[in-house]
């Protein structure tokens, strides 16, 4: 099966083409560029020399679906709203990296993206792509809104405890942070060396896009209005998500009875691995891969449940979790092509 990827030079891009080029079943049929359509895509990023050697192209919807199976949108929001009505006219499979399809609520993409919205029919004919949740409405989809890297982390975290009645809904804080390639490839003062290297940042503080996102999921799941606080900050290192979330139980559990639930929850999950009851994960034992992990423990003094929650914001936040959802679309192991080991140290 042929694959394309709009968005050609950008990190979710790249990290694509790495998934793609060791998957048994997919092969890269187009890269498109809209900056640098017609140059080699192995000048620009040397590391693929030899590997994967052919130009960039210009955006032509009649050949990328002539050409081509399924598509990965890989472009700033604001982007794929206006690309994706092509190209699903044509039926290819079409998943979208950005923020363009997540939110049901044209109206709430506006207020959070600050872009007009896509047209109802296609928010309402995208599939959320949280691949753990959504597999059986991700198989009989053709249109995917891969979920945001905070969304993925926090909401993966969450979601078993959400589903019981033993938490107080209204006491969900989620501390996150996030690598720099989170950003993207594009240049700005943020990322810049000298202003993130041994620098710790927070921002968008109850402005971040994510947050409607995991609000919307979590009262799908819950039955009941949700809202969080969630502060996102940047930390100077290349890739990884690590979101610390905290919620209040209503009941004396103990950590134990809470692991039990995690393990039970995700027990067919193969890229979900809750940590054992004492151990907390950290990014760098899943950078690489598309695995999240998860820790857990209950203060029995505050009565709190901290969840520690992981993931390689390129892989399972972006890319890994695009092609495990192609997976699950065409009705292969979700596993195919993502078997990864992380990369350590
Ligand atoms: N980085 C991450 O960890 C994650 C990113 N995402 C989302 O995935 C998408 C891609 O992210 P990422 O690759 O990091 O971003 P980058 O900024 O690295 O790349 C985006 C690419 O899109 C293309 N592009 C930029 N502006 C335009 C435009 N106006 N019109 C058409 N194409 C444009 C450019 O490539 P070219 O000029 O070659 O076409 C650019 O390199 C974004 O929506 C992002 O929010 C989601 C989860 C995690
Ligand atoms: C570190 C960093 O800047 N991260 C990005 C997250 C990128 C992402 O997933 O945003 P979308 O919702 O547009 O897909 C941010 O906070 O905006």
């Amino acid at each position: 099966m042929k694959a394309a990827i709009i968005g050609g030079t950008g990190y979710g891009s790249i990290e694509l083409v790495r998934l793609i080029n060791k998957h048994p079943y997919l092969k890269i049929g187009s890269v498109v560029s809209n900056s640098q359509a017609g140059e080699s895509f192995s000048e620009i990023y040397p590391h693929i020399t030899d590997i994967i050697d052919q130009p960039l192209e210009i955006f032509d919807t009649e050949s990328l679906c002539n050409k081509n199976d399924v598509v990965f949108l890989a472009t700033p929001s604001g982007i794929s709203k206006n690309l994706v009505p092509q190209l699903f006219e044509k039926g290819i499979m079409c998943i979208d990296l950005s923020g363009d399809f997540r939110l049901r609520s044209g109206k709430e993409y506006e207020r959070w993206y600050k872009h007009s919205p896509s047209h109802e029919i296609f928010l309402h004919q995208a599939t959320y792509g949280l691949s753990e949740i959504y597999s059986e409405e991700i198989k009989n989809s053709t249109l995917i809104a891969n979920p945001g890297c905070y969304s993925t982390a926090s909401l993966l975290g969450l979601l078993p405890i959400i589903k019981t009645n033993i938490v107080d809904l209204d006491s969900i804080i989620i501390d996150a942070k996030s690598g720099v390639s989170g950003a993207g490839r594009g240049l700005s003062i943020t990322s810049h060396f000298a202003e993130i290297n041994e620098n710790l940042k927070a921002y968008k503080l109850g402005a971040h896009q994510h947050i409607p996102e995991i609000e919307q999921v979590l009262q799908d799941e819950a039955g009941s209005p949700i809202t969080i606080t969630f502060t996102p900050h940047l930390v100077p290192m290349t890739r990884g998500i690590m979101c610390t979330v905290y919620i209040s139980l209503k009941e004396d559990v103990t950590t134990n009875e809470i692991h039990q639930l995690y393990s039970e929850f995700y027990k067919n999950k193969p890229f979900i691995r809750v940590r054992p009851e004492g151990t907390l994960p950290a990014t760098k034992e899943v950078l690489g891969s598309n695995y999240c992990d998860i820790g857990l423990h209950v203060d029995p003094r505050t009565n709190r449940l901290t969840i520690i929650s992981v993931i390689d914001n390129l892989v399972k936040g972006a890319a890994g979790q695009a092609i495990q959802n192609v997976n699950l679309m065409n009705g292969w192991d979700e596993r195919t092509g993502l078997e990864d080991v992380p990369m350590y140290p």
